[in-house]
């Protein structure tokens, strides 16, 4: 498989929404071990990062990589709209801990305009020896990037990728043809067919910490020219995305971890805890599509 597949990392969180060390390790080895993923992406949209404090997102990073060493490519994403705590991440994930690779969200709410989001790259990846993959998400974010404005941001060296979580599929055909040494990493799972034939790198997303087979599955029989095997593929996980986005994204793909053993624990407030009828929807998301 030349393409990549990453898993956007859960965290997992107790009850009172501090984090779960053992859960939060046993969801890296799940990926690592069960899941067999080529790398993390830690502190993402997934990883409910955007509701913590810096301290926690420290510690996050600091237990990931604690857990995964070496054994998987690892992507801190450290992007905030408080530069000062984006570039202290950057600083700390890269110094004192040994991440190689950093992204950083968009900067949002406040609709900065194009040359405010570049000065935000730049200054982030300014002072530290690492590679930084920009994160695209507009439905959440709002900020909408132009093939021109991609092109001044590749500009940076150290800028050599796009997390694109989008489904604007002519800006990716575009951005695939104009830069074609850049890594185009992206982010909708329930799409990644379509963002294959255009020549993605690779996935991130949070379904695969439980589909990360089928996805790799998909994968394979793409490169293979099998064309048809990567249609009823995605056919068959976007039964299942359906299903999950039905049940409460985040919450139930903690839950079907916890069916297959891992500990993920609780999502963070204010997203709100699983109701019974959740659970048992989730056991039979379950049963239906990821028990052997
Ligand atoms: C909003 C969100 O969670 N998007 C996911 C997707 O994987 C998404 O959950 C999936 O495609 C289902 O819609 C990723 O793009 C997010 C991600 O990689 C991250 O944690 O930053």
């Amino acid at each position: 498989m030349t393409k990549k597949l990453y898993s956007a990392l859960l965290t997992s969180f107790n009850a009172d929404g501090t984090v779960n060390e053992k859960g939060t390790r046993e969801i890296v080895r799940h990926n690592i071990d069960v899941n067999h993923v080529d790398g993390l992406y830690v502190g993402g949209s997934t990883g409910e990062n955007f509701m913590l404090q810096t301290a926690t997102k420290k510690r996050i990073f600091e237990i990931v990589k604690d857990e995964a060493g070496d054994d998987v490519d690892l992507i801190a994403q450290v992007g905030s709209i408080d530069l000062q705590e984006a570039k202290e991440l950057a600083n700390y994930v890269v110094n004192d801990l040994g991440y190689k690779t950093i992204s950083a969200v968009t900067p949002f709410y406040y609709n900065f305009s194009f040359p405010e989001i570049k000065y935000y790259y730049d200054e982030i990846v300014k002072d530290v020896n690492a590679n930084l993959i920009v994160y695209s998400i507009p439905a959440l974010t709002g900020v909408s990037l132009s093939l021109d404005n991609f092109a001044k941001l590749f500009e940076n060296p150290k800028i050599i990728g796009v997390k694109y979580t989008n489904a604007d599929f002519f800006l990716l055909e575009r951005l695939r043809n104009r830069f074609p040494d850049k890594k185009i990493l992206f982010g909708t799972d329930e799409m990644l067919l379509p963002a294959l034939s255009l020549g993605v790198d690779g996935a991130i997303g949070s379904t695969y910490n439980v589909n990360a087979a089928r996805a790799k599955a998909e994968i394979e029989a793409f490169e293979a020219g099998n064309m048809q095997k990567a249609l009823d593929i995605q056919h068959e996980t976007n039964d299942l995305i359906s299903a999950i986005l039905g049940n409460g994204l985040y919450q139930t793909i903690k839950l079907l971890l916890q069916d297959m053993g891992v500990e993920a624990g609780y999502t963070k407030e204010p997203m709100h805890k699983p109701t019974p009828e959740m659970k048992t929807t989730a056991s039979e998301i379950y049963a239906k599509f990821l028990k052997n």
